[in-house]
């Protein structure tokens, strides 16, 4: 069983080859058009590029309109060349510009089954890991939202961290952030980083929203449980990691109302570049030696009582 104190862990945390860098968040706006959704996503990748984006993060379901009626309908198969222009035009921008792409999710259709998934492409263009959506947004809200993604998809079963030249990048999807014990797991493992394409609705996206700004004020006696689980995140946030999320824009015409707000959020639980719901682009510098000023200013790593709780990583106590 691993403890929390990342000390005992297989996987070290060292500085990655580049410790300062500039992200770029491309907030797009989604249509049913996936021809319109594909140049687009080219244009605003290569305008963070141009930028300086050495990073470049796509939205939750940034080729397909976040409804039911889109997602078999535009989903492609990475393995068919002829049937997957999403998949090919990333692999090529990113060689094309020589940065790292963490393609958002699109809709992935392999032996029957439906998979919301995140390809992550390096310089080279190749692909370097492909996250597929862990937890299903299964939600009943009574008078405010219903809805079942697990009526659509299937669940991945596996996390992803990713080794890159921008540092070791934990991969979630949306509704994956509200699983405090992910993002620990990818801190465990030395991750610098944690990237979230998302598409939040409304009322969600609201929550999520003001708490960011409430947790760096540490007020949670007025939480509900749901938002206490990503105040959680947000403390892992703050003690280790830099978050960054990815939206597409607000389309008020959709089924699904968009919230927005692509955030970068630094190792201090500070936002240090946001946006609104509008098409955009956000472009923020990461400096790797924040995480290290903070890990020795408060070295968490040894005051966890590992007496007192233990995080298990299933995938160390296989080892
Ligand atoms: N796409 C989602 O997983 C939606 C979600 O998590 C939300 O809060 O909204």
């Amino acid at each position: 069983m691993a403890s929390l104190t990342s000390s005992t862990s297989r996987h070290s945390s060292a500085m990655p080859k580049v410790a300062q860098f500039k992200i770029g968040l491309c907030q797009l706006s989604v249509t049913p058009e996936k021809t319109t959704n594909l140049s687009r996503a080219r244009h605003s990748i290569e305008i963070a590029a141009k930028q300086g984006a050495s990073l470049v993060v796509l939205p939750e379901m940034w080729n397909c309109p976040y409804s039911e009626d889109y997602f078999a309908k535009l989903a492609e198969d990475f393995d068919d060349e002829d049937g997957s222009p999403s998949y090919f035009m990333l692999s090529e921008v990113a060689s094309c510009h020589g940065i790292t792409i963490v393609g958002g999710s699109m809709p992935e259709m392999k032996d029957g089954r439906l998979y919301n998934t995140c390809c992550v492409f390096g310089p080279d263009g190749k692909l370097k890991a492909k996250h597929r959506k862990l937890h299903m947004f299964d939600v009943n809200m009574p008078g405010d939202i219903l809805y079942k993604e697990s009526d659509t998809f299937t669940a991945g079963d596996n996390p992803t961290i990713v080794e890159t030249d921008m540092g070791r990048i934990g991969i979630g999807i949306c509704h994956d952030i509200r699983f405090p014990e992910l993002a620990m797991l990818y801190r465990t493992r030395g991750a610098h980083l944690i990237c979230y394409p998302g598409a939040f609705n409304m009322s969600t996206g609201e929550m999520l929203w003001e708490l960011e700004q409430r947790a760096r004020q540490h007020v949670i006696h007025k939480f509900s449980g749901q938002q206490i689980t990503r105040y959680f995140t947000l403390l892992l946030s703050s003690e280790k990691l830099y978050v960054a999320s990815c939206s597409p824009s607000r389309d008020s015409a959709g089924s699904y109302t968009i919230w927005g707000h692509s955030t970068l959020v630094g190792p201090f639980g500070e936002v240090i570049a946001t946006s609104g719901h509008e098409e955009t682009i956000v472009i923020a510098e990461i400096d790797y030696s924040a995480l290290q000023r903070r890990r020795e200013g408060l070295p968490l790593e040894n005051q966890r009582r590992g007496d007192v709780y233990q995080f298990v990583d299933i995938e160390e106590q296989r080892l």
